[in-house]
């Protein structure tokens, strides 16, 4: 009360406490969501746990165009450089935290059906929960007037907290009633035209690689339920980045396997990831298509492109910059990719946005040189991306953070779901092939929404 007297302006305070380990973080926002309520839930099973979800809107950051990271960025800086908060204990995210995603272009999405997804999105929520293992530490936040007594911001708080529900996630239906239709948006046709396409420009020098992607729909007897599937995705796919950001009545799910940017302190990480193929039931086939993968050309040139851009990327900023020479094959439920993960040393503060910024969108999801490839993507692909491709995540009042990249995902909004799988187009690319590569990824969610 006393920074907003002073200041005249909102204060952002935030109290942390440590709560029960038996508190499941996403089940908890996904039971106490109101119609009106922006929700966040971010886990990465495999790492202890790591689960960040966060319900309510204390403040919602937006922006738009090619400066919208930055403009978010300082937005955010601008509320925590004056926010009044316990000293940060506890597992990464605890604390005051803004959560929420990038689209991919940098307008965002234009269709109706991204209505609420802006470019830039991101949201200072009420209430946040942080787990690493058995530590778990809820945040409450709110914006403090000069106006506001002790006594009304503690009821606001005490108020939200009392209205949390800690029922756990929903089942997903195992045998629903009624029809499930599933179109792709385009013919399949369009799509390994739209890929011989873009070989011929690369064989003609026009660029090097270049990533193009599908959108297939879902249309489901009753309304998609993103708890459930939330669920079954963080059950299914531990390794991987699973989130679900809602808007309204629409929620964004995924599970994806690929690491954007981390930011703890000086130290960055990122992965770069690229080459795919399927997995078998048979473990020897299964370690013989990753055998293949490795010593496929294509796929490695493909990754390679990424190691070097994002290596780019980072060293102006960064003491040192560490990459193994060989990629490794990393296996997630239906899928096996080619993968380098990279670190880098920061040499002066550059804030988890910033970082993300710096890397999207890396030519695992645009194209290289990405100047060159960016105004072909929706004029190959003709679908609007919104947030798919685009980074996910979220920072906290050091600007520490994490952001994965928005792939296996769907856009759920009533009965419908949206689906995007996209692959990496280089000089050797074979249509046929590229699109069966889709198909593998689009299996991911595919068969938990369509029945
Ligand atoms: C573009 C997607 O995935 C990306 C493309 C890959 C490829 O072309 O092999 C592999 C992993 C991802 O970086 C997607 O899943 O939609």
């Amino acid at each position: 009360m006393r920074a907003a007297r002073k200041s005249g302006a909102p204060v952002l305070l935030g109290h942390t406490e440590r709560v029960s380990a038996d508190v499941d973080p996403s089940a908890v926002v996904f039971a106490s969501r109101g119609v009106d309520d922006h929700w966040f839930c971010f886990e990465q099973p495999d790492r202890a746990g790591a689960a960040l979800a966060a319900l309510g809107t204390v403040a919602r950051l937006t922006a738009s165009g090619p400066a919208r990271f930055k403009q978010v960025a300082a937005a955010w800086r601008a509320l925590a450089a004056t926010a009044v908060s316990d000293l940060p204990d506890g597992p990464p995210g605890a604390g005051l935290v803004a959560v929420g995603g990038f689209a991919f272009a940098p307008d965002g999405g234009k269709a109706p059906h991204w209505a609420g997804f802006e470019a830039a999105d991101l949201v200072v929520p009420e209430v946040s929960f942080a787990r690493r293992g058995e530590d778990v530490r809820l945040t409450l936040a709110a914006l403090v007037g000069p106006d506001d007594t002790a006594e009304d911001v503690a009821a606001r708080l005490a108020a939200r907290a009392a209205g949390l529900s800690l029922a756990p996630l929903p089942l997903l239906d195992p045998a629903p009633v009624g029809h499930f239709r599933i179109d792709s948006v385009a013919p399949p046709e369009h799509y390994e035209a739209a890929v011989a396409r873009a070989v011929e420009r690369i064989r003609a020098g026009a660029f090097e690689k270049i990533v193009l992607a599908r959108e297939v729909t879902v249309n489901a007897p009753t309304a998609h339920d993103a708890a459930a599937v939330f669920g079954v995705l963080r059950s299914g796919f531990e390794s991987c980045y699973v989130f679900c950001a809602g808007r309204g009545d629409a929620a964004f799910v995924a599970a994806s396997p690929e690491l954007l940017v981390r930011r703890e302190g000086a130290r960055a990480q990122t992965v770069a990831l690229a080459g795919s193929t399927r997995r078998s039931a048979d473990p020897a086939v299964d370690d013989h298509l990753g055998e293949q993968l490795l010593r496929s050309n294509k796929d490695r040139e493909e990754q390679a492109i990424v190691v070097r851009r994002i290596a780019r990327a980072l060293r102006p900023h960064a003491v040192w910059v560490a990459a193994p020479d060989e990629p490794e094959v990393i296996k997630v439920a239906n899928i096996q990719h080619l993968a380098t993960p990279i670190r880098a040393q920061l040499a002066h503060p550059v804030g988890a946005i910033e970082l993300a910024s710096l890397l999207h969108p890396t030519p695992a999801v645009g194209g290289e040189p990405h100047a060159m490839a960016a105004p072909l993507i929706p004029a190959f692909e003709g679908l609007d991306r919104g947030w798919y491709a685009g980074a996910i995540g979220w920072t906290d009042a050091n600007d520490d953070g994490e952001f994965c990249v928005a792939l296996r995902c769907a856009l759920l909004r009533d009965t419908e779901a949206r689906l995007y799988a996209g692959v990496g187009v280089v000089r050797d690319s074979d249509p046929a092939s590229e699109l069966n590569e889709t198909e593998i990824k689009l299996g991911a969610l595919l068969p938990i929404l369509a029945g």
